[in-house]
């Protein structure tokens, strides 16, 4: 890059001391009466935290083109923010999030134990229309809920999912109606999709996943933005798309000719992030690297689904993570890497952090508790059922990611939800490369997560619920109006009953492929009721039924702490020119 970049050395910061002093939608606590332990008080819903409108001069390196919208580190205008704001409102109640204010029924839950990131405690919970409304002993409500014997966490939040995605020359089958409601049915109650653009741009894209996911979603949702290319009309649509809600940008470091970005383009679209407040996301493989070995496989007659295992090997995913984070530093932005599948994309990471670089990872429950021995299977459908992206790895693998979760060098647990049929996934017969990349999860994530990780001690149940749910809606901005159980928050819960159980079959699930990955696995540990914004959506026994329309789309502002933060270390520590007076210059020159 030619310029020095200064690397920051300060404490990495737990992901919950960013919120102290918050309530429900960000603001100071001070105006927050609801107190843990007794009967809440008014909620003061105004004086939102002013936000920074831009981090100009944060970024040390030079510029890669000399147009602005080249490097995408022009000053930041206030524009994005202040867009927002006005929808905001004058009294700072986002008008993403409408609080109703007509008399509704309360609801008490009641004899559970509340499990949060932070500690365990045996409280009832009083909900009022949407929002939790207090916590504590003997509270009374129009109806009551049993939570005996019962966890209540958090709803879980599943940020990596691609309903109806349109990929590899056809359409991810899963729908947003199959895929919300069968994210209830697990626990899940907020979803976060990819909206990919197509030749209009953004804009027209965002549209699109608007209008798909408003008519069919019982879950609530919220969108992240792919950037698949760099030009003006990037540049500038990124600001607008900030403007809707949007804080986070994908970008794929993979599928060469497709949706891929080089360095210089990452570069430029990482400055922009900087100077708008929003996070980049990063498919993290050497793209090149697996179209040459993919090609080289094939010309050596290897052309079933092991092939894509053998093209994507773990060292293609080290190289590109550390790439992503190095330039995502020299552009002075955090980044968040997405379905960290290897020890090598660990190991970046982890060094990273270290460093105090502001890297987030996120492991999928598939790469957790499913081997590449997959990909040997003699059955030709099943390996290629499990073809996806990064592909499953050798089990030496596992145990780095369930390290890391307990470590805390990585933060989330996702799924990447990108589900194809049998009949789709045989396009690639005689070509792994055509094999559509995807697998399901959405249902199974919370479950397998708790089987294999609470179940088994590698994981506590408080830090089950902060890499279900806490973590991310923390590094989304939402915390604590998602993923948490506060006075104030959304209530979204799940009342976990670690006495039930099933084995996990495509015969009984909610999605609607012909198959399931985890097929057979035995999950103790089930929701018996999932709460959304306050009303029972799923109830284990009950036929509970998909409600299409009822989901709401939650917004996100930029600007989060960690990204403030960073800016401003950045901006401390730029490179500055050194002033010479003429008797300090050569003579003559
Ligand atoms: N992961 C995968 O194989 N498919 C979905 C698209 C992506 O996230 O790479
Ligand atoms: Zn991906």
């Amino acid at each position: 890059m030619g310029a020095h970049i200064p690397m920051h050395a300060g404490p990495v910061q737990p992901l919950n001391t960013a919120i102290a002093g918050q309530n429900a939608h960000g603001c100071p606590a001070s105006g927050n009466t609801a107190v843990i332990g007794g009967v809440a008080g008014p909620l003061r819903r105004s004086g939102l935290p002013r936000q920074r409108g831009g981090d100009a001069g944060a970024v040390g390196a030079g510029p890669v083109f000399s147009a602005a919208w080249a490097t995408g580190g022009m000053p930041a205008s206030c524009l994005a923010w202040a867009r927002l704001s006005r929808r905001v409102g004058a009294k700072g109640t986002p008008v993403a999030r409408p609080r109703e204010k007509e008399k509704t029924m309360s609801t008490v839950i009641k004899g559970g134990t509340i499990v949060a990131a932070d500690r365990t405690y045996e409280a009832d919970i009083l909900i009022e229309g949407e929002t939790i409304a207090a916590i504590g002993k003997d509270l009374k409500g129009d109806k009551t809920l049993d939570a005996e014997g019962a966890l209540i966490m958090p709803g879980g939040i599943d940020p990596h999912t691609h309903l109806e995605m349109p990929f590899m020359g056809t359409t991810a089958a899963e729908t947003w109606e199959s895929g919300t409601f069968a994210a209830l049915s697990g626990g899940t109650t907020l979803v976060v999709d990819f909206v990919i653009p197509g030749p209009d741009g953004m804009l027209a894209a965002l549209e699109d996943w608007h209008g798909k996911a408003k008519r069919q979603a019982s879950a609530d949702y919220s969108f992240h933005m792919c950037v698949t290319g760099w030009s003006k009309q990037h540049f500038d649509e990124m600001e607008k798309v900030v403007a809707r809600g949007i804080n986070t940008f994908k970008h794929f470091m993979a599928y060469k000719g497709a949706l891929m970005v080089n360095d210089d383009e990452m570069f430029a679209s990482f400055q922009r992030c900087a100077a708008l407040g929003a996070l980049p996301l990063v498919h993290a493989e050497n793209g090149d690297l697996v179209a040459a070995l993919q090609q080289k496989y094939l010309a050596e007659g290897l052309t079933g689904p092991e092939g894509h295992a053998y093209s994507r090997p773990p060292e293609v995913e080290g190289e590109a993570t550390n790439r992503a984070i190095m330039i995502a530093d020299a552009a002075g932005v955090p980044v968040y890497i997405v379905h960290t599948s290897s020890e090598q994309a660990h190991e970046a990471i982890r060094r990273a952090r270290q460093k105090g670089i502001r890297v987030f990872g996120e492991p999928l429950i598939q790469h957790l508790t499913l081997d590449e021995t997959e990909y040997f299977n003699r059955q030709w459908d099943h390996a290629a059922q499990r073809v996806m992206s990064p592909p499953f790895r050798d089990k030496s693998h596992q145990d780095s990611l369930w390290a890391g979760l307990s470590a805390g060098s990585l933060q989330v647990v996702a799924t990447d939800h990108c589900a194809f049929t049998t009949e789709q996934k045989r396009v690639g017969v005689g070509n792994f490369t055509k094999i559509p990349n995807g697998t399901g999860g959405l249902e199974d994530r919370m479950p397998v997560l708790w089987a294999k990780g609470v179940e088994t001690g590698r994981l506590t149940p408080n830090e089950f619920v902060a890499v279900t749910s806490t973590n991310i809606a923390q590094i989304l901005n939402i915390y604590p109006q998602k993923g948490a159980i506060l006075p104030g928050s959304d209530a979204d819960m799940v009342v976990w009953d670690p006495k039930l159980s099933k084995t996990i079959s495509a015969a009984t699930q909610k999605s609607i492929i012909d198959y399931n990955v985890f097929e057979g696995f035995k999950v103790s540990g089930l929701p018996r009721y999932t709460l959304s914004r306050g009303e029972v959506v799923w109830s284990e026994g009950q036929n509970s039924q998909p409600r299409p329309g009822r989901g709401k789309l939650v917004e996100r502002r930029p600007f989060p702490a960690v990204s403030k933060a960073l800016s401003q270390w950045k901006e401390l520590t730029a490179p500055r020119a050194v002033t010479r007076s003429a008797e300090h210059m050569p003579i003559g020159v």
